[in-house]
């Protein structure tokens, strides 16, 4: 029942008429077998008296019936279908509302919400029972019921009320213990998420072509293979276990008892006949209605797959809502997914920001101490400014914090000590999302997104000028140029007319799209490892232009690349998530220290190289 009410409570969300017309049709399913036992029964009674016209009326009775019954089968169906696609569409928003109320970074990233996602995507891709179905699937047993009281009515008029009494009681026995079962197996199933996950991952991996490379190149097919089988065993086999114990044994219980209770009425109705008690009308009813009581124990295809485990993805959704620290506030109204032209004069992400811009004060991280949860301490107490209007680049070696302190910087994760200012004013004090429209942040693993150039660059901005404005301060306007569409061309060559781009040219379209933010307003620019993966060309000339062009903009750029760190303002070293050293490059070159060491280092290395080439 726990389960259930909620489910109940979405029924209106698909609407009253359609909910009452559903209900309806499915009371009248329920009737007309009822209708056909009666008219069959009399069909029968009627042929040994040769009365030709009862013979007639109890025929065409039987027949409108089933025709009835076969008739009205796909507007079941239909209705179903209706129900189950708008409460799936009202829990879609939902997640979507709780995805776009930026529920914390540091959430998302438990395991156990990921496993409650992944039952609540796998419910909307079809490949378990959604909530929309569960809630179709609970108005389709109306009519189970309904078949049942009529069949215990029939018995218990034509044959006796105990006996009606006696197999009602043993189906509803049955009904609750096989639904007992299939809850514990719905709880055991719960049970396998996280296995289930890592299955869909492997499998995800071994099909799909993201990996498929390094699968060819590196020969991992005979060790995904295994993998793939190990993941299906641990899935699997405690699946098909549990199935065993939990529904097959209680099942052959079930069964017994179903066939005492009906051999009970077997054995009434056949003394009753012996005793000449009964009527053939009611011989008839009474045989076809015990059947009906005795089926009732078995399973119900089109309801209990359904209502198990769409009640079990209602919950994993609702779950998540309350693990994501979410409200259940009332959806954002639905969209149509059909409007999506290329440049669609849509919201633009940066629009507000026109507005909102302005510079910022210094940035100053004061004694902040932070961990991952679960994992060891990145900072326990950092102290660094970061000046209003200058250029700082971070460097360090890998796992010094770098990231973690642009992180901390956009908000999303709050330090667990000290405090970040931004001109004086405590980050803590601030809209997060507010704070989040004055940055510009690429990331090392920025995203690709499967659109067009336009919309990778201005995410929804559909100003052209601007956004080759953009793609031309990033060095990214020669790519923009060569594409078949230009701004307009799909940049995934699995799309029809797309196009791919090497590792470079997308970097150069993400750093397109900050410097664009920065262009509409954004105060604080943050590139991390922003010059990786172009060509050394491409990284003089955007850094040559990148200076002149950031002027009085607070930026922050990490790089293991000293050809890049070097021209920043102001140099900051970070190691195990302190600041050990700090100063422009000739400054630190002049100290001696760690920077003068990475640096000389990676000078050395280009220099062997040129001798090699030499
Ligand atoms: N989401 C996370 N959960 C737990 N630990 C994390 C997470 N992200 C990073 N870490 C840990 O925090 C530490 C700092 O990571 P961070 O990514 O900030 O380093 P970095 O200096 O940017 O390194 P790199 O130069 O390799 O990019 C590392 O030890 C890393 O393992």
């Amino acid at each position: 029942m726990r389960r259930w009410l909620p489910i109940l409570s979405l029924l209106p969300h698909a609407g009253r008429a359609t909910v009452a017309a559903s209900a309806l049709l499915n009371v009248v399913f329920g009737l007309l077998p009822i209708a056909v036992i009666w008219w069959m029964s009399l069909l029968l009674a009627t042929v040994p008296h040769a009365a030709t016209e009862g013979i007639g009326i109890a025929l065409a009775l039987t027949v409108g019936s089933l025709a009835l019954q076969q008739l009205l089968g796909p507007f079941q169906t239909a209705l179903a279908e209706v129900i189950s696609r708008r409460i799936d569409g009202h829990c879609v928003q939902l997640l979507l509302a709780t995805s776009f109320r930026d529920a914390p970074i540091a959430t998302l990233e438990q395991p156990g919400v990921l496993d409650r996602l992944a039952d609540i995507r796998s419910a909307f891709d079809r490949t378990t029972a959604s909530p929309g179905d569960a809630a179709a699937a609970t108005l389709a047993l109306l009519a189970r019921y309904v078949q049942l009281a009529g069949a215990v009515l029939l018995i218990a008029v034509v044959l006796d009320p105990l006996t009606a009494l006696v197999v009602g009681a043993t189906a509803i026995v049955i009904r609750f213990g096989q639904r007992g079962s299939l809850g514990r197996f719905g709880a055991m199933w719960d049970g396998l998420t996280a296995n289930r996950r890592r299955l869909h991952y492997v499998r995800t991996l071994a099909t799909g072509t993201d990996a498929a490379k390094e699968i060819r190149v590196l020969g991992l097919r005979g060790w995904l293979g295994d993998r793939l089988r190990a993941e299906n065993d641990g899935y699997l086999q405690p699946f098909w276990a549990g199935r065993r114990r939990l529904l097959m044994w209680p099942f052959v219980g079930f069964a017994t008892v179903g066939l005492l209770g009906a051999a009970l009425a077997l054995a009434q109705l056949a003394r009753g006949t012996a005793a000449g008690e009964l009527s053939l009308l009611q011989f008839a009813v009474a045989v076809q209605a015990v059947l009906i009581p005795i089926r009732f124990g078995v399973y119900f295809p089109e309801c209990d797959v359904q209502t198990q485990f769409g009640t079990r993805s209602y919950t994993a959704l609702t779950d998540f809502i309350a693990l994501a620290g979410v409200p259940d506030a009332p959806p954002p109204p639905p969209r149509g997914a059909a409007d999506r032209p290329v440049l669609r004069p849509s919201t633009p992400r940066f629009a507000a920001r026109r507005d909102g811009g302005g510079p910022v004060g210094a940035i100053r991280f004061e004694g902040v101490a932070f961990g991952y949860p679960g994992g060891h301490r990145v900072f326990t107490s950092l102290d660094l400014e970061l000046p209003a209007g200058r250029s700082t680049a971070i460097v360090g070696l890998n796992g010094a914090g770098k990231t973690t302190l642009v992180k901390l910087l956009a908000r999303f994760y709050d330090p667990d000590g000290g405090r970040i200012t931004v001109g004086g004013t405590d980050l803590a004090e601030l809209d997060p999302r507010q704070w989040q429209r004055r940055l510009a942040v690429i990331f090392q693993d920025f995203n690709r997104y499967e659109l067009s150039a336009a919309e990778n660059i201005g995410l929804g901005d559909t100003d052209e000028a601007a956004l080759l404005r953009a793609a031309d301060r990033a060095g990214a306007r020669d790519v923009v140029d060569s594409l078949p569409g230009g701004l307009t061309t799909n940049l995934f060559s699995r799309y029809a007319d797309g196009r791919d781009l090497s590792g470079g040219q997308w970097q150069r379209i993400a750093l397109a799209r900050a410097l664009h933010a920065v262009h509409s307003g954004a105060s604080v620019l943050i590139l991390d490892e922003p010059t990786a993966q172009l060509d050394v060309r491409a990284e003089v000339e955007f850094y040559d232009q990148f200076l002149t062009r950031t002027e009085g903009l607070t930026s922050i750029v990490i790089s293991h690349r000293f050809s890049t760190v070097r021209r920043a303002d102001h140099i900051v070293v970070l190691e195990h998530g302190t600041v050990v050293e700090r100063g422009d490059h000739d400054s630190l070159l002049a100290a001696d220290g760690r920077y003068a060491e990475m640096f000389h280092l990676q000078a050395s290395r280009f220099a062997a190289v040129g001798e090699v080439a030499a």
